[in-house]
């Protein structure tokens, strides 16, 4: 049975972030479906190019936990910047442990990752979300950061559902666990409810169409990115 969020992870279809989701298919499909995924799930990716991308992801972390701290800056209520308090801790000791594990792995420090140059396609995305996280209101901020929050836990969730993804000896699979795990999981539902609850608030109807602007263009920023590393020089 092929696996959809409608069957098999009903939230992610639902409220505003099922809507904007299925308003951006073709884009969200590139995103999630790229060649590069499957790879991942195979174990057929070359371990330079991993190396490559998760170098520049672990960069494109560090810009996407400053864009997500002015979410709690932004937060009208103590609950908003705690929730958004939550997502940044979990981004700077889970999500980026993950990336710093692989690197000491391969021999690289910490100072070694950030010394790297950022790729055209992490400054075009982040500077993107800086751009609408700093200009935006809470609702603009959270909707452009979305779907990497959202993409991601659905990408884990998929791939640690289908019996195709390779498990024993697949040297991706620490990445497929960390994005299918608990933890995350648990942080996209949140994020999923939250844009519900500010959508509410902030008056997501009335917007939608900016608000879909913003989200497709972070899904497009999201395709682009798994070729991140493919121009770095390490
Ligand atoms: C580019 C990108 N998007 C989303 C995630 C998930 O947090 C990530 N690590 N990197």
């Amino acid at each position: 049975m092929t696996w959809t969020a409608e069957r098999h992870w009903p939230v992610l279809a639902q409220g505003l972030a099922g809507r904007l989701r299925r308003d951006s298919a073709g884009d969200w499909d590139r995103f999630i479906h790229h060649p590069f995924v499957r790879s991942l799930a195979d174990g057929t990716l070359p371990e330079e190019e991993f190396r490559r991308f998760l170098v520049q992801d672990y960069l494109y972390l560090i810009q996407y936990a400053r864009a997500y701290a002015l979410a709690i800056y932004k937060g009208a209520t103590l609950e908003d910047m705690r929730s958004a308090s939550a997502i940044v801790t979990g981004l700077l000791d889970t999500e980026l442990a993950l990336h710093i594990a692989y690197c000491a792995s391969w021999g690289l420090t910490e100072a070694d990752m950030q010394g790297q140059p950022e790729s055209l396609e992490l400054l075009a995305y982040t500077r993107f979300i800086l751009d609408r996280a700093q200009t935006g209101d809470l609702l603009d901020l959270i909707v452009t950061l979305a779907p990497c929050l959202i993409g991601y836990g659905e990408i884990g969730a998929r791939l640690h559902a289908d019996p195709a993804t390779r498990r024993e000896g697949n040297p991706y699979w620490p990445w497929i666990a960390l994005y299918s795990g608990e933890k995350f999981t648990g942080f996209v539902e949140a994020g999923i409810r939250t844009l519900d609850t500010l959508g509410a608030r902030y008056g997501a109807d009335a917007r939608y169409p900016m608000l879909l602007s913003e989200f497709r263009t972070s899904v497009r920023l999201e395709a682009a990115f798994w070729l991140a590393g493919q121009s770095g020089p390490l």
